[in-house]
């Protein structure tokens, strides 16, 4: 069975991205993430979105774009990441299930542990915002 996971990364006007940690005890537990979670039965993706941005972190997406979706199995569970970027939002983000939260430049990504199917996600965000990988540049005449 899969999990539909609505994920969004949020950026400031500094282009820092939002970042929380999972607790210790669920799936993935201890690794950072893009706040979000599951998709429940009649929702759409945006409903979806914005209802967990507004239970985790008290904010409401107002300006929000599609950056990529991510079919991963990490054999005890296949998931799939519905991944937006949002550009702008209402209200302060406060860690509102008492998990640790940061701000993160987009260049320094790189120093976070993710959960496995977080790679492409991490790059994307890195181009877009900051113009390289996150994970090493590679070099032009390798
Ligand atoms: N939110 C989020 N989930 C991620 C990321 N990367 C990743 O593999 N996941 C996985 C971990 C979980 O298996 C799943 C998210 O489910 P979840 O259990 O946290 O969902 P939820 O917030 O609705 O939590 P709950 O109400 O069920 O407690 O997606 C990510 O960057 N953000
Ligand atoms: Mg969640």
């Amino acid at each position: 069975m899969t999990v539909h996971v609505a994920v969004g990364v949020i950026v400031d006007a500094g282009h820092r991205v939002l970042l929380t940690r999972r607790p210790e005890h669920v799936h993935q537990g201890g690794l950072w993430e893009f706040p979000g979670g599951k998709v429940e039965a009649g929702e759409t993706l945006a409903t979806a979105l914005a209802r967990e941005l507004q239970e985790e972190l008290g904010i409401t997406p107002l300006r929000v774009s599609p950056l990529l979706e991510i079919s991963h199995d990490y054999g005890d569970k296949h998931v799939l990441l519905d991944v937006h970027m949002v550009w702008e939002f209402a209200g302060e983000p406060s860690a509102l299930e008492g998990q640790p939260m940061a701000w993160v430049a987009a260049e320094a990504l790189g120093e976070y542990d993710f959960p496995e199917a977080n790679d492409p996600i991490v790059d994307a965000v890195a181009v877009l915002l900051h113009g390289q990988s996150a994970r090493g540049a590679v070099q032009a005449n390798e």
